[in-house]
């Protein structure tokens, strides 16, 4: 649901130094993020990990639970996505570009503020649930029904998910875990776009392909962005990112430093990070 925006007043970042948020009543909002922190909590002490059997081990032996450190990860980020805008999501390691995506595709409960969608998000691979121990073509029917589709519709784009993927000859039948990451990638990004997604969250999904891989995957996220609402992209690539999208957010240690034009936002990131 989105709020009512076109009748408030501009949402404004809560973080001390974020770019105010100014609402253009002339586009449809998509997806609102509103004053968002994201916090996870890490288990230490005790020496080991977080794991079943250590919290197991803890409740046999009445003991208390370890020491919990939080890790506030995304810091009161607000901005709006419209209707018809690529956004790329660029920052340096752990500034919090996946744990965002994750939030906006409901997969983290946010501490404060909160994250409104205009439809259904679908986060590149998650919502595929590809299984390794099963051949890329069992993957490709199982992602395309768990995405929606019916069985006529996954038998109709079948061949243009096989096709799209180009993997080596017969790998299609191998199972997955025999696929090299890039492999993995390919067609986890040929399954998610076999359909149309409201809001459509691809987390470093172009990374491993070659040059012609990213080309067409280039190509078909203009294709999708036509029909959907949204596409957020993560990318360590700028030439991807300044390539596909009409916007730059750069997040720095959870805030958002810039958002805006992809050249302006690019080349400032470029001059502070000397990436
Ligand atoms: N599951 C988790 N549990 C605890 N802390 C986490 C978890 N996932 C991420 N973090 C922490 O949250 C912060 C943001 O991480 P995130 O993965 O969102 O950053 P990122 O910008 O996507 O990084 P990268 O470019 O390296 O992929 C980092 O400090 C990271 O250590």
């Amino acid at each position: 649901m989105v709020k009512a925006l076109k009748e408030k007043a501009p949402v404004t970042g809560t973080g001390s130094q974020q770019p105010e948020v100014v609402v253009d009543p002339t586009r449809e909002p998509i997806v609102v993020v509103d004053g968002l922190h994201i916090v996870y909590r890490v288990y230490s002490g005790g020496g080991g990990k977080g794991t079943a059997a250590s919290a197991l081990l803890r409740i046999v032996k009445r003991e208390n639970r370890p020491q919990t450190k939080e890790v506030h990860a995304v810091r009161g980020v607000s901005f709006i996505a419209y209707r018809g805008d690529a956004i790329g999501v660029i920052g340096t390691n752990g500034s919090g570009k996946s744990t965002l995506l994750k939030a906006i595709a409901g997969l983290l409960p946010p501490a404060r503020g909160g994250v409104y969608t205009d439809g259904q998000p679908s986060m590149l691979g998650v919502n595929a649930a590809l299984m390794r121990d099963l051949s890329g073509s069992r993957n490709i029917v199982l992602g395309c029904l768990a995405m929606g589709l019916t069985q006529e519709e996954t038998k109709a784009k079948y061949e243009e998910i096989v096709k799209f993927a180009d993997l080596k000859k017969g790998f299609i039948d191998y199972p997955m875990s025999t696929y090299s990451s890039g492999m993995g990638a390919r067609l986890r990004f040929a399954i998610a776009a076999a359909r149309t997604h409201d809001v459509m969250l691809i987390d470093e999904a172009l990374a491993t392909g070659d040059a012609k891989f990213k080309k067409r995957s280039k190509e078909k996220i203009e294709e999708l962005r036509k029909d959907a609402g949204a596409v957020f992209l993560v990318a360590h690539n700028l030439d991807v990112i300044e390539e596909t999208c009409n916007r730059v957010i750069w997040l720095d240690e959870g805030r958002i430093k810039m958002d805006g034009d992809p050249k302006e936002v690019l080349r400032a990131y470029t001059e502070a990070t000397g990436k």
